[in-house]
């Protein structure tokens, strides 16, 4: 249990019923309730501000985590002064207190998140800056930039030539987008690490779908019948692939639907297809018509498959990859092929990824400001400082520099009480 606030260290003085530990050293003590009573004996902490995660005085109290012990905690803190925290309170409070910045935080709430290698590597790197000093880093030269416009504006020289500001400021303006849009065309990578990889399996009634689908999960995820219609909604799961998270969809067979249900579920088949990351085609590896189908369907970097080659006598070449989903045959080589285009399209690269939708709006605002600037700053010298400054304000949207309120509320709110 963390307390935090200028009262902490009190209200540690009247639970251990005397003189505070040293500075951040632990120390064993008996803790008593108001009337005296000891409702447990626990390691406690004293971190004296600021010198603390949320920068103000903060107690630690290590204790034995039964619900009894927990509730007589809460309410000698209580007793004290103390209130409960609001979730994420603790984590905004070091905001505040410049601890940490917004994309920080950030990055703390996913690592508390995180379930794969993935995702754990990105959110520490984000915990621990690496978002916070690219975009600072564009901040400070974008501001030099504007203090050279502001300075044409103020005091132009007449003997300058017409375009000296146009001159100066074109170079590191093009030079900071060039940055950005770098950091935009990643292919949303950061946000599919935290989100996960969506995959879709679209194909024929009864290509065998579902079977591959169980096949990958190493489960029955879903229903396999011999009827041909036999999956409507969609069956999702979840697996780990190269260390990155993934979302498998399989999905209705596609055709000219018997009724409403099935209707509804090509529907969704289709919609799911659209918007995945990537399509996984599969046929009945006898049928023709199933094979020309999919390949009107799949897209450039898309996957095929053909299913059912324990029907069929072994053929050498050909398009796709022909596994049997009921043998297990050729499905190794599928996973290997699908777990390197997850690895080509997540694993890391040089400038750290950007991870939510957030980030990507308030980069895509600073963006478009700069470009105006640039058209501007031959002609418009003072129309390119506001754009300028408009980008620079985008910016500090991202790291919480500027003031917020609705975007703090959201980031913190996801947060667990007590984080
Ligand atoms: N012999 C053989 N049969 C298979 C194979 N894969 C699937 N089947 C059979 O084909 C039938 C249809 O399989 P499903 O996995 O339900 O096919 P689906 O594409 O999900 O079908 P819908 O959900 O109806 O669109 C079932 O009877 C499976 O047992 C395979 O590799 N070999
Ligand atoms: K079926
Ligand atoms: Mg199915």
């Amino acid at each position: 249990m963390r307390l935090s606030g200028p009262q902490a260290g009190d209200i540690l003085a009247q639970l251990v019923r005397g003189a505070l530990p040293a500075p951040r050293q632990a120390s064993l003590r008996l803790l008593r309730a108001p009337d005296g009573e000891v409702f447990d004996q626990a390691l406690v902490l004293w971190f004296p501000a600021p010198a603390s995660f949320t920068g103000e005085d903060c107690v630690e109290l290590h204790l034995h985590g039964g619900a009894a012990v927990i509730d007589g905690a809460i309410s000698a803190i209580e007793d004290a002064g103390g209130i409960l925290a609001q979730a994420g309170e603790f984590t905004r409070r070091a905001f505040e207190n410049d601890k940490l910045d917004l994309t920080e935080a950030e990055g703390l709430a996913d690592l508390i998140e995180a379930e794969t290698e993935g995702q754990r590597k990105q959110a520490l790197a984000q915990m621990s800056g690496s978002l916070k000093l690219l975009y600072e880093g564009w901040r400070e030269a974008l501001i030099a930039v504007l203090a050279s416009i502001e300075g044409e504006i103020d005091f132009p020289d007449e003997a300058d030539v017409p375009d000296a500001l146009s001159h100066r400021a074109y170079e590191p303006v093009s030079g900071l987008l060039a940055s950005i849009e770098e950091h935009l065309a990643d292919g949303r990578r950061g946000e599919r690490v935290r989100n996960g990889f969506s995959i879709a399996l679209i194909g024929a009634p009864n290509a065998g779908k579902s079977s591959l689908l169980n096949r990958l999960a190493g489960r029955e995820a879903a229903i396999v019948t011999d009827i041909p219609g036999t999956t409507r909604d969609i069956v999702e799961v979840r697996l780990t692939m190269a260390g990155f998270p993934v979302v498998i969809s399989d999905t209705a067979g596609l055709r000219e639907a018997v009724d409403a249900i099935e209707a509804e579920g090509v529907r969704r088949a289709l919609d799911r297809a659209e918007h995945a990351d990537l399509r996984i085609g599969v046929a009945d590896a006898r049928s023709e018509a199933e094979l020309l189908d999919l390949k009107g369907r799949l897209l450039d970097g898309d996957l095929l498959v053909l299913n059912k080659r324990d029907l069929v006598p072994d053929q050498e070449g050909g398009a796709g990859y022909r596994v049997s989903a009921s043998t297990g045959a050729g499905i190794e080589a599928l996973e290997a092929r699908i777990e390197a285009i997850v690895r080509e399209r997540l694993g890391a690269r040089e400038l750290p990824a950007l991870s939510r939708a957030r980030h990507r709006r308030a980069v895509e605002a600073a963006q478009s400001a700069l470009v105006r600037c640039r058209e501007r700053l031959a002609d418009a010298p003072e129309l390119a400082g506001e754009d300028a400054r408009l980008a620079v304000r985008a910016l500090e949207s991202l790291t919480g520099r500027v003031d917020v309120e609705d975007i703090l509320d959201r980031v913190f709110s996801q947060f667990c009480i007590g984080k």
